[in-house]
């Protein structure tokens, strides 16, 4: 008898029966085939190793979920295949190497966030309580990834990561940004019992207005993260917390108002940091930092061999040198490979015309705004 004949005399139990042992045998087989795709995984790994190669190898997935895309049907779509695909890179990335990846903690950060979204849950997590922590642990080899948040839309650039990417000898090698949506937690209780809100400075200027407006009398208790607010809102009744929803799940509080930032396009950077290695051949934006003397035109002529060259400046940012007095290095972003030869070209002038030029790594593509996962 057909499928289709055989349908129209099964009741439904009987339908979901049947399809449920053809399920299984099917994940089974799925099973198989996925065993032996993480085996050859661990083969590429150690080749990589012998190599030098880097395990992480996005233009190389991206090919996959785009081939795979195209195959797409009514009964699976692009979508679907790249959900499914990311978690079975994150199983075979994760047989190639253990990675250990430092954030910015403790749990419930927006960082910690930002790490799940570059590295899905295959990572080993490191809680550190300092954007210096997590520096530390990479250049001293604890992790070998840290990823810290480097720049929010509204408040701008956090500088102490900036100063420790231009002071310690990490790179940084990719980007994550997330939309951060800001709630007030407390433990139990309401908006008028709150006499303390607590949360990184950064949070507290974010919801500024919103402050202002619902809370004018409270006390704003600058901390060390909004994850930490957050454990001390669940040992404090009047002391509410700005974190998000993970941390409000993690700390078991309640949200007592949602989406409380100022912007509602309020958006964080973050940076994936490691031991200097090679660029990747899919990147696309240069990280450089610049010492200059202090002279009329210094700027200009560092600027001018990129703009001969049709490179854009993505991003610049001046941070004080600290030995001198107002005397500056400039951190840039430049919409280049690395090793593109207009690129080596424009830092070979750039030289002679700066005290002088680094190369502080490199990132993919720029990344879309994701959706921070409130689950
Ligand atoms: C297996 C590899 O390593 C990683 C995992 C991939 C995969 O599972 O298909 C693809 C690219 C790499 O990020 C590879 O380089 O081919």
């Amino acid at each position: 008898m057909s499928e289709l004949a055989l349908a129209l005399v099964l009741s439904p139990d009987e339908q979901i029966a049947r399809s449920r042992v053809e399920i299984s045998s099917i994940d089974d087989k799925l099973l198989t085939l996925l065993n032996l795709r993480q085996d050859h995984a661990r083969r590429i790994g150690e080749a990589k190793r012998a190599s030098g190669a880097c395990v992480y190898q996005p233009g190389r997935e991206r090919e996959i979920v785009a081939a795979l895309g195209e195959r797409s049907t009514e009964l699976l779509s692009p979508a679907h295949v790249r959900t499914i695909w990311s978690a079975i890179f994150d199983a075979s990335r994760s047989v190639q190497e253990e990675r250990v990846v430092a954030f910015l903690g403790p749990r419930g950060t927006y960082t910690e966030e930002a790490m799940f979204a570059h590295f899905g849950c295959a990572a080993r997590a490191l809680a550190c309580e300092s954007v210096d922590a997590v520096f530390a642990a990479v250049t001293g080899g604890r992790a070998r990834y840290g990823v810290v948040p480097v720049e929010n839309s509204t408040e701008g650039t956090i500088v102490r990561t900036l100063d420790l990417v231009l002071d310690t000898t990490v790179s940084v090698i990719g980007d994550v940004v997330l939309p951060i949506a800001h709630c007030l937690l407390s433990k139990d209780a309401g908006l008028a019992d709150i006499t303390c809100v607590a949360g990184h400075a950064q949070a507290l200027a974010q919801c500024r207005r919103w402050l202002d407006a619902c809370l004018p009398a409270a006390e704003r208790r600058a901390v060390s993260s909004n994850a930490h607010a957050a454990q001390l809102a669940a040992q404090t009744p009047a002391l509410a917390a700005i974190a998000n929803r993970r941390a409000a799940d993690h700390y078991g509080l309640a949200v007592i108002a949602p989406d409380i930032q100022d912007e509602q396009i309020n958006s964080t950077r973050f940076w994936v940091i490691a031991k200097p290695r090679a660029a990747r051949q899919d990147d696309e934006r240069t990280l450089l930092c610049l010492e200059l003397d202090n002279r009329a035109g210094a700027l200009n002529s560092v600027l001018e061999p990129l703009a001969e060259r049709h490179i854009a400046v993505t991003r610049i940012d001046s941070r004080p040198l600290k030995t001198e007095l107002w005397a500056y290095r400039f951190f840039l972003e430049v919409a280049c490979h690395p090793q593109h030869a207009d690129l080596l070209d424009a830092l070979q002038v750039m030289r002679d015309a700066a005290r002088s030029v680094t190369v502080l790594g490199s990132c993919a593509t720029q990344p879309e705004s994701r959706h921070a996962n409130h689950a």
